[in-house]
């Protein structure tokens, strides 16, 4: 908050949400970030909230693993891999203000980045890391699979889907780059005529008529993010990528700050007129106030 800020002098630490499918290439991108945080000696505080992932390459501030054992969940509670994966997250957020508690003494220091990264959706920790602190949706693509205009869009649709969920500030970011330039991803997405033409190279009726339909929403879509390049494994593309982190997290105190508190305003007052409802209805019950005073219910003296 900027008028902690002011109070304290200390800058709130920024919180990268990395999202991503499967092998889009998260993990290496997440130790290319702290690498090239460490470098520029503003190490991050790194949460790691994925509890299927067996190896990480670096080492995580707060791991879900230490806490919760995924394959014990999946066991007690008979649940497959995404079952146990979400119940493992719902596990894990009844303790999330305790974390938030630790994060918060850190954060108190010196200036860091939060990392996070998991493979199932958590929205109401995206919400309490939100309330706290300037937070970004990292969104990790497989550029060289996302080549073809049918797992583009698929990509673009669930990208979409989680900008809507969190409404928070996106940064695309598009991975493997050393592979395959990341243009044509750039070209479909300012042309939407470009990509139809791509699509009907395909000869795909079916998809032609649903990206048809898709067009308003996926053109509002692009409109609210931004867009970067990198390489997670030969570093290219960093500085533009906190380039981009720097612009969303101007876009989160401008926009969506003010939204968040508005939100949260309506809800407490929706709460303290239902508490006030009951309280009435209560008084009225016990005969005290209202239309049923004195009939007849004693009060406690
Ligand atoms: N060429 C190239 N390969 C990459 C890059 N980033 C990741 N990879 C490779 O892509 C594969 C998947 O990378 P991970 O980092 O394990 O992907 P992930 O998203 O964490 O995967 P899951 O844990 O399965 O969700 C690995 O073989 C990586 O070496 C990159 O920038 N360039």
């Amino acid at each position: 908050m900027a008028s902690t800020q002011e109070k304290t002098g200390k800058k709130k630490p920024t919180v990268i949400v990395t999202i991503g499918m499967a092998g889009s290439g998260k993990t290496t991108f997440l130790q290319r970030l702290n690498a090239d945080l460490h470098t520029k000696k503003r190490p991050p505080y790194v949460l790691n909230l994925d509890p299927a992932v067996s190896k990480l390459p670096f080492q995580p501030n707060i791991d879900i693993r230490d806490t919760i054992d995924y394959k014990q969940v999946m066991n007690e509670y008979k649940l497959g891999p995404n079952g146990g994966i979400l119940t493992s997250l719902n596990l894990f957020t009844t303790k999330f203000d305790q974390v938030l508690s630790i994060v918060d003494k850190r954060a108190e220091t010196v200036e860091q980045i939060e990392i996070f990264t998991w493979s199932a959706s958590g929205a109401i920790i995206t919400e309490a890391l939100a309330t706290s602190y300037p937070t970004v949706i990292a969104y990790i693509i497989d550029t060289p699979r996302t080549a073809s205009p049918v797992t583009f869009m698929s990509n673009m649709m669930y990208a979409c889907s989680i900008l809507y969920k969190t409404r928070l500030p996106f940064v695309l970011v598009f991975n493997k780059t050393d592979v395959i330039s990341h243009e044509f991803a750039l070209k479909w997405m300012e042309d939407f005529e470009q990509f139809q033409e791509a699509l009907q190279r395909q000869d795909d009726t079916y998809m032609n008529s649903l990206m048809n339909s898709m067009s308003l929403v996926l053109d509002e879509f692009y409109s609210h993010l931004r867009v970067s390049g990198v390489s997670a494994v030969t570093g290219a593309g960093m500085d533009e990528f906190f380039e981009k982190v720097g612009e969303a997290v101007k876009e989160y105190e401008n926009d969506y700050k003010p939204d968040l508190e508005k939100r949260i305003a309506e809800k407490q007052n929706a709460e303290k007129e239902k508490r006030a409802k009951q309280l009435e209805a209560l008084m009225k019950d016990m005969g005290v106030g209202g239309s049923n005073q004195g009939d007849g219910v004693d009060m406690p003296e």
